[in-house]
């Protein structure tokens, strides 16, 4: 078996959203798919109307498949503190012509205000592993991993794209969608993330390359690409408008500086993956500033390097959870 879904940008690229139909008869949810977390959980009839702005609702008693789990609960707390909570159905999930029959899908009945404040985001699709699930009292599997027996390969593959439509696609990969060839590094599992070792990374074409280990995860859930201050302090002493700003909250530079360079990291055999320098200029800090949020920022708030959208955008990455691998390929 195997599913392929189209996967949309909103503004800046801030989060890529896929349409995933729930339930019989099937309502549609517009959710945002994410390595960096293994819950699967929806906006849903159970929220307080205050807490819901714009987002399609999952109703549960609309669906004649959905059998209410009696005493399970879930609770996720983000890395940027936003938070989610609520009860658990088993019913049908189907992404891109893939369909789990019996998913555990955590219906929301809180959820912390950014959540309310994002009108397009109907929930999110944990593919992370499901060791970190939050769903007590037995956590629950995620999609991938319910699917993944069923699948002609145990592989699940993401092409972001800067500013266009992409593809998720599930149990193949697409040869037409990169270039080159796929190189795979080992991944350690161990605290659920899709966590990998780069070997190093280069500041523009004429650069030297930096050989230092960067320990990370590829996290589809989050925007930017948040690396180690020794590396972000290398990337931005290249750029002659460039300064961190702490009222900003992080590197700012002239948006239309000329010499922002690409910037490369290293997954494995000598391969490196190019991110082109224009998509280093992640947003405008204010409405009528000349100057650019960068799409690279430390990850000293976070304690370890999260290979974002900013990152996976300019590859094509093959999740590999039958031999615990990441693939990256030039596009
Ligand atoms: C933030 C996303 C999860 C999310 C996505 C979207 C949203 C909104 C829709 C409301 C916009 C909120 C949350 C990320 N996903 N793996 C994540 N989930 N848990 N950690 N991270 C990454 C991290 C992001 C920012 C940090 C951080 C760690 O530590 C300190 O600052």
């Amino acid at each position: 078996d195997r599913g392929s879904v189209q996967n949309s940008p909103k503004l800046y690229d801030v989060e890529y959203l896929m349409p995933v139909s729930l339930g019989t008869p099937s309502q549609q949810l517009n959710l945002d798919l994410d390595t960096g977390s293994s819950d699967l959980w929806v906006f849903s009839t159970l929220l307080k109307e205050s807490m819901v702005n714009g987002q399609t609702l999952y109703n549960p008693n609309a669906s004649t498949t959905s059998d209410k789990m009696e005493g399970y609960t879930w609770k996720i707390t983000y890395g940027d503190q936003s938070y989610s909570s609520g009860d658990v159905y088993i019913d049908t999930v189907t992404i891109g012509d893939l369909t789990v029959s019996t998913q555990a899908v955590e219906a929301a009945k809180v959820v912390s205000e950014e959540f309310t404040a994002d009108s397009d985001n109907d929930g999110l699709v944990g593919l992370g592993f499901g060791i970190i699930n939050t769903v007590q009292p037995y956590k629950q599997k995620t999609f991938f991993e319910k699917a993944m027996p069923g699948l002609d390969s145990p592989v699940f593959t993401a092409d972001l794209k800067a500013g266009a439509p992409g593809r998720y696609n599930f149990g193949y990969i697409d040869d037409d969608a990169y270039s080159g060839n796929i190189t795979y590094v080992p991944v350690n599992s161990t605290d659920g993330f899709w966590r990998w070792v780069s070997p190093g990374f280069q500041v523009g074409s004429a650069g030297s390359f930096n050989s230092t280990r960067i320990h990370g995860i590829a996290d589809t859930g989050t925007t930017l690409l948040l690396l180690p201050d020794s590396v972000c302090d290398a990337f931005y002493s290249q750029i002659a408008s460039a300064e961190y700003e702490p009222s900003q909250g992080g590197y700012t530079f002239e948006c239309g500086d000329p010499t922002v360079p690409d910037f490369y990291f290293g997954t494995a055999n000598g391969q490196m993956i190019r991110i082109p320098g224009s998509y280093m200029s992640y947003s405008k800090t204010d409405t009528g500033s000349s100057r650019c949020f960068g799409g690279m920022q430390s990850d000293s708030g976070v304690g370890f390097t999260i290979w974002g959208d900013v990152a996976l955008k300019a590859a094509f990455v093959v999740f590999d959870q039958g031999s615990e691998q990441l693939g990256w390929a030039e596009k």
